[in-house]
């Protein structure tokens, strides 16, 4: 409408709320702009705070953890140039992570991973329409056990790993890699066994490994550098990783191709997805194409995701027993009551067994970096586009305030009358939060449920005895305290089956399981 025609009073009135709201946004964001950055340790010229991180003697996250004594729950850091915040309280991870999720829910992007040719995993994609496939895809097929029924392959492949824990115990880490492993495998693929492209290939697929080389990200030129110079060792490192990454994509889903050609494929997420791809494409062979090669970049993912997380959480759940031997008398008085002895723990007896569903929630802390999109303001202070944001999983689980006594291991803690019943439980961080939430979580619980259960219905699990007949100390040690994930090593103990009607269970249903290659 032209305000040609309207009286000189309204054109003028019109102009002034026009100049009011166009000054008073102006304001608002002088000021956003003139916020301070929220508090943090004093950050040095070139480091940042690495050097203090660095040289603290304890973990990151433990140091961030102090640090949040003086500077509260949502810390600003520099991380060599970066802007970083650490978010050491759930309600701050909330607050930021999950109702501000619009512009807290891309990941930063790092030239290391991309030379190495890792661009198209889910966890390291950018906000945007790819990454929303990728979701839709996960969420589809891991949301509910019933898509894929993969209780069914969970179950089967627990009675095999209890097997491999009577035939032998000593190899109870590497069993607790291969049950996750080759359950996905099963339900992704539909091939029996697990999968390692090459022997080093753990170490070039832990993402973390890539930071060592965040200087390319400060010294962006230094990829032009000829292959010779040097300190150019990364190219080779990126070469290998192409090659890997190239495997880890294609290998796997090409064999499940090959099989559904020859008729022998077995039912997975991607026979199904290829099935009703083919069924919706029929006349559009190029939009096939593309939906297929999204398809195995997240086929790919879950496998990538799903094995280090879930083995850690199995190797935290007997570390936990091994430490606090009453926890496992008590749950195996539980399932003795609700199980009986004449047959193993179903998935049925879920609801039933309060104690052991507390039990297998000791998941230890892992957490995937965030990147902000946008300038926000947070309780009065500026957190700039493009910051790093680290939800502190270690101390939100371990914060006195709420948890008593949060070291120990006390699973009572969450039962009605127990001290956390109230409190918000580690289900509602250890899998992260808002638009970027683990797509994996309702499958590892039912994992855990059925291997805690089948475990302490079957195993007691000691400390084993040194040659004076004293228990050796238990193994503490984490492989490596800068990764996301926590891994740890095993420890030297006993898995003696609580009686011969256990072990005679086990080897029945072990017969009709799949054989783990
Ligand atoms: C104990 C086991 C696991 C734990 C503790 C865990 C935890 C997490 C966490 C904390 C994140 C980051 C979420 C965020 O940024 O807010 C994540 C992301 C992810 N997880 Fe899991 N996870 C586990 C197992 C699995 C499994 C079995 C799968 C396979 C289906 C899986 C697939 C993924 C994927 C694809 C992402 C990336 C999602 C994205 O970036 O949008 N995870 N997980």
């Amino acid at each position: 409408m032209s305000t040609s025609g309207l009286p000189p009073l309204y054109t003028t009135l019109i102009c002034a709320t026009t100049s009011i709201v166009l000054l008073t946004l102006w304001n608002i964001r002088r000021q956003k702009s003139k916020l301070p950055f929220p508090p943090g340790p004093k950050r040095f010229p070139f480091v940042g705070n690495l050097i203090q991180a660095a040289t603290s003697g304890l973990s990151m996250w433990q140091t961030a953890s102090q640090w949040g004594k003086t500077y509260g729950d949502a810390i600003f850091l520099d991380v060599v140039g970066f802007p970083a915040l650490v978010l050491n309280s759930q309600d701050v991870a909330v607050d930021l992570l999950a109702k501000r999720s619009s512009h807290y829910s891309s990941r930063p992007r790092f030239v290391m991973p991309v030379l190495a040719g890792w661009e198209w995993t889910t966890a390291t994609l950018p906000f945007g329409a790819k990454l929303k496939k990728h979701r839709a895809i996960l969420q589809k097929f891991f949301l509910s056990p019933d898509v894929l029924n993969y209780t069914d392959v969970q179950q089967r492949n627990c009675h095999i790993f209890l097997q491999g824990l009577l035939d032998s115990p000593e190899k109870y880490d590497k069993y607790a890699h291969r049950l996750p492993t080759s359950i996905l495998m099963m339900n992704v693929y539909g091939h029996e066994g697990s999968y390692a492209p090459t022997p080093t290939s753990k170490l070039v697929i832990n993402f973390d490994f890539y930071f060592f080389y965040i200087f390319l990200d400060l010294l962006p030129w230094m990829q032009s550098l000829p292959e010779w110079f040097p300190g150019t060792n990364f190219m080779r490192v990126a070469r290998e990783g192409r090659v890997l990454s190239s495997r880890v994509r294609h290998e796997l889903y090409r064999l499940t191709k090959k099989k559904m050609r020859d008729g022998t494929a077995k039912e997975s997420m991607t026979t199904k997805f290829l099935g009703d791809a083919a069924a919706n494409n029929v006349d559009n062979p190029a939009s096939y194409e593309a939906e297929e090669e999204e398809f195995a970049d997240v086929a790919a993912m879950v496998y990538l995701a799903g094995g280090d997380t879930t083995s850690t959480a199995i190797m935290n759940l007997i570390l936990a027993v091994l430490k606090f031997p009453e926890t496992m008398y008590r749950a195996q008085e539980e399932i003795d009551r609700v199980v009986g002895s004449d047959r193993l723990p179903t998935f049925e007896d879920r609801d039933n067994l309060p104690y052991v569903n507390a039990l297998w929630e000791v998941l230890g802390p892992f957490a995937l970096p965030r990147c902000t999109t946008q300038d926000d303001e947070y309780r009065g202070y500026r957190i700039p586009a493009g910051t790093l944001v680290l939800p502190n999983v270690w101390a939100i689980a371990n914060n006195p305030d709420v948890y008593p006594d949060p070291s120990a291991f006390k699973p009572e803690r969450w039962l009605p009358g127990g001290a956390n019943v109230e409190s918000i439980r580690p289900m509602d961080y250890i899998f992260g939060y808002g638009r970027r939430i683990c797509p994996g979580r309702v499958w590892v619980e039912h994992l855990l449920f059925i291997t805690a259960a089948s475990l302490l219905a079957t195993f007691n699990i000691e400390r084993a005895l040194d040659v004076n007949g004293e228990p050796i100390p238990i193994s503490n040690v984490v492989h490596d305290e800068t990764s996301f994930i926590r891994f740890v090593t095993p420890s030297a103990c006993t898995f003696k089956p609580r009686s011969e009607k256990a072990a005679r269970l086990i080897r029945e249903a072990a017969s009709t399981g799949p054989a783990w290659s």
